[in-house]
């Protein structure tokens, strides 16, 4: 896989986040519990109508075909004679067959290119999703409150604490008594009683991290939350990930950031195209991971010389001429 940069890879659109920033020591290995989430050739596909989503995906380098358009009734065609074409409809093969275990204790680490499909995987995995084919198969309830989570950007941080934390299965008295640490953890301040629409990205995102942590859930899963932190956060987000490990829950952690999976996973899985190419330990897909980031970075960086000075060139000419 390292070693196959194609051409087609090299035009992709990425985030190369292999940053160094230090996170601290390696996640500490402890012994692993039964399976708690089993994923069985999972398929996840979305249909999309209109050109612009089918040419970003498949900027991404998503796996895009052109859906077979649904068989209407007589009547319907009937009545729809002559009606405008909205579009083609198209379907992204956003997850392609993935399989994997996970046992209680383990704080796995995803990650991949932007739209390999990483969040995809984890808001299937949440049952967010419903899977085209194959299968999830989960004990425990876990706890998806990414990037993309449903939280209320109209409504106050206070009334979001509310609403994420019933959403967990917290009771009221249970979120009351969670409260003050939520804010605490979130570094929000008195931000917490404004509508969560004029926070930083950061400061959404350090929230959303602290409710979903808030009731040390059974599987854990966080996209991105912690790319958004100082190093205050990120020191207190892993401790707040070994405290759910140690407690037999299971951690899922989505990051650009290969500093961060290192520091705080055991495992990673590594998602390219919609398919899971490597699954082992922290460092022997880390190690594959960077060295594949490095050869597209050349790659891309070559492509982008060449088109950089043909537009330099190009406005140049204009001028003069
Ligand atoms: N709701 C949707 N409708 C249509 N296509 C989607 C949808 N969500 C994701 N996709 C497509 O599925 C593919 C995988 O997206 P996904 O967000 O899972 O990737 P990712 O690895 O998490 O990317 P990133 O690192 O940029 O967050 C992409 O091609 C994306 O465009």
């Amino acid at each position: 896989m390292t070693d196959d940069v194609t051409e087609a890879d090299a035009h992709l659109d990425f985030d190369l986040e292999v940053e160094e920033d230090d996170v601290g020591e390696h996640a500490e290995a402890i012994p692993l519990g039964d399976p708690c989430l089993v994923v069985d050739d999972l398929h996840i596909v979305f249909r999309v109508f209109g050109g612009k989503s089918r040419e970003q995906a498949e900027k991404s380098g998503a796996h895009v075909e052109k859906a077979a358009p649904p068989k209407k009734p007589f009547v319907k065609r009937l009545l729809g004679a002559g009606r405008q074409h909205v579009g083609a409809v198209s379907e992204v093969h956003a997850v392609r067959g993935v399989s994997f275990t996970a046992r209680h204790g383990e704080s796995i680490g995803i990650v991949g290119i932007n739209g390999s499909g990483k969040s995809t995987l984890l808001r299937a995995v949440t049952g967010l999703i419903p899977p085209h084919s194959g299968s999830v198969f989960v004990d425990g309830e876990p706890a998806l409150l990414g990037v993309n989570a449903a939280l209320m950007p109209q409504m106050t941080g206070a009334k979001n604490i509310e609403i994420g934390g019933l959403a967990l299965g917290m009771t009221p008295k249970q979120i009351d008594e969670k409260f003050d640490e939520v804010v605490e953890f979130a570094d929000i301040g008195s931000f917490v009683d404004l509508p969560m629409k004029t926070y930083s990205s950061g400061m959404a995102a350090r929230l959303r991290f602290a409710i979903s942590s808030a009731a040390i859930p059974d599987i854990l899963m966080v996209d991105e939350a912690l790319a958004t932190g100082d190093a205050a956060f990120k020191a207190r987000s892993k401790a707040r990930i070994e405290e759910v490990r140690q407690q037999a829950g299971t951690v899922f952690l989505v990051s650009h950031s290969i500093s961060t999976i290192e520091a705080m996973c055991t495992r990673v899985l590594w998602m390219h195209q919609g398919k899971l190419v490597m699954d082992g330990p922290v460092e022997e897909v880390t190690a594959a991971y960077r060295q594949f980031v490095r050869a597209h970075r050349q790659a891309r960086s070559g492509g982008r010389a060449g088109g950089t000075r043909r537009g330099r060139n190009g406005g140049k000419n204009k001028r003069k001429g």
